[in-house]
């Protein structure tokens, strides 16, 4: 519903027909919005071509464009993308899935699937501790000696994308595999790229730079599928789950059986295990390598998280999730790495449905939205000291983490907010809580003893998507 003063956001005038196109680095889309929000304000409109585009960049309106029903019917739609629609087969997962039923019950399914079925089976976490105590041993043979952690870690959190799916890491090569899927995806998804094939798509099949980008990707796709959902489908035995799409499997049959709506195909289980490699994989291991660079730098926090591991845990045995609540001072090093890295800088694009009001401005009909979550994790007015690496500013005067509804917390919008918000957020915080802690109790973490670490200045990381710290060397020192 529109007010009669409803009018258009702020924004930035750009050229005529090309609108801000030009002014616009798609790669640092994060740095062109952060810019904009301190000349504008955080809610601007601007044209991209003959495209709206809408950049919120304060947690208020987040939360009331995209989570409070006047408005979150209206903008948590998906654009139609080049690649919704030829790779991920006119969108057929939950990423890209159009706003309406069949997407809120496939994210519901997905949901369960990840979070009681999975990451809470005690048979996951079994398997999953398995892979992660490979990774101690890996890093163990480092012998204290200066090295990378990026090839260690990027493979250890495959297999645990691989065990999530299938219940066990087949060979060395589902990791590589993994991640064929998820470079090719991103080169695919790249705004120039998508936006020229939707335009002229017979150039898929052309001998250029955006066909081969094109060709590539569905390449990844097939070998992927052939191992983590053809080669399950092929050995599932009823009753014998063995990890989530096994589930999904049964799922499927149990709703033909019943006679109720199919909400899932075959077409939808590909379509899921695509999203969480291309919405898991980058995120949770960017987010340790940069968790762990942080570290580097502040070595009073790892000193600071081993005392509480010590305290709560003790060094026989290994540290689980249930120690976590217990744990205040490792989680407000999470929070605020989360915060200070913010590993997924603006959120996926929405689209408007109709024409809608927000706090007294107009968002139009077919505008693409995004969410300006690095504004909002730098924004001096709300953390002071933004540019400061501060896990305390999360913990109170006894030390206890803030309440979930502080004002802090309520600003931490790395999941975004909403009926579109991260399906995989108790996955990613989960991980990266066993695998900091696990780390921590086995070795100390020391910069390398050769050459400068590198800076911990998420300004200074590699673009895309998913923030990634440049290559660095680190040295674990076994206690
Ligand atoms: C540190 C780790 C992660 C971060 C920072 C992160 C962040 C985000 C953000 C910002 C969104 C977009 C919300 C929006 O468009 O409004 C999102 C959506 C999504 N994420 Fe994550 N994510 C992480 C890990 C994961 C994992 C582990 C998975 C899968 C297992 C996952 C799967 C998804 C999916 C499927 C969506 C789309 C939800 C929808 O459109 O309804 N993410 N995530």
């Amino acid at each position: 519903m529109l007010s009669r003063i409803a009018k258009s956001p702020p924004g930035p005038p750009g050229w005529p027909i090309l609108g801000c196109l030009l002014e616009i680095d798609f790669s640092r889309m994060h740095d062109s919005f952060d810019q904009w929000a301190k000349q504008y304000g955080s809610l601007i409109l601007c044209k991209m071509a003959t495209k709206a585009l809408v950049v919120i960049s304060c947690p208020r309106l987040v939360k009331k464009g995209l989570a409070e029903k006047s408005c979150s019917d209206v903008l948590n739609d998906r654009q139609d993308t080049f690649v919704s629609k030829y790779i991920m087969d006119n969108a057929k997962g939950v990423l890209f899935g159009k706003y309406g039923q069949t997407t809120t019950e496939l994210r519901k399914i997905m949901y369960k699937g990840l979070n009681t079925h999975c990451q809470a089976a005690p048979q996951f976490e079994i398997i999953a501790r398995k892979e992660l105590e490979r990774l101690i041993n890996n890093v163990a043979d480092q012998r204290g000696r200066d090295f990378n952690p990026n090839e260690l870690v990027s493979s250890s959190i495959a297999n645990i994308v691989a065990i999530l799916l299938s219940g066990s890491v087949a060979d060395e090569k589902d990791a590589e595999v993994i991640w064929e899927y998820n470079k090719a995806m991103r080169k695919s998804i790249e705004v120039t790229t998508d936006s020229m094939l939707l335009t002229f798509p017979f150039l898929r099949f052309l001998p250029v730079e955006v066909g081969r980008r094109y060709r590539r990707t569905m390449q990844a796709k097939e070998d992927l599928l052939k191992k983590f959902f053809h080669s399950n489908k092929e050995t599932y035995e009823a009753g014998r789950e063995r990890g989530l799409v096994d589930i999904l499997l049964k799922l499927k049959s149990q709703e033909k059986l019943n006679g109720d709506i199919q909400w899932l195909t075959d077409s939808n289980i590909k379509a899921i295990i695509q999203d969480i490699i291309f919405g898991g994989l980058g995120s949770i291991t960017y987010g340790i390598l940069s968790l762990l660079l942080t570290l580097l730098h502040h070595h009073e926090c790892v000193d600071g998280i081993y005392q509480e591991i010590v305290k709560v845990i003790g060094l026989d045995r290994c540290p689980s999730l249930q120690d976590r609540p217990a744990m205040p001072y490792t989680e407000a090093v999470i929070l605020e790495t989360l915060r200070y890295i913010t590993p997924v800088p603006v959120s996926g694009p929405h689209r408007a449905m109709e024409d809608v009001e927000l706090e007294g401005y107009t968002i139009p009909k077919e505008a693409t939205i995004m969410i300006n979550i690095w504004t909002i994790h730098h924004d001096t007015a709300i953390w002071g000291d933004p540019w400061t690496f501060r896990p305390k500013r999360f913990l109170d005067d006894n030390g206890e983490l803030l309440p979930e509804d502080h004002t802090l917390r309520q600003s931490l919008v790395n999941f975004g907010s909403g009926p579109r918000s991260c399906v995989g957020e108790n996955l990613a915080r989960s991980r990266i809580f066993l695998y900091l802690t696990t780390l921590v109790q086995t070795f100390d973490l020391l910069p390398p003893e050769v050459g400068t670490l590198i800076s911990d200045d998420p300004r200074t990381f590699l673009p895309g998507g998913v923030l990634r710290p440049p290559d660095y060397k680190m040295r674990a020192v076994a206690r």
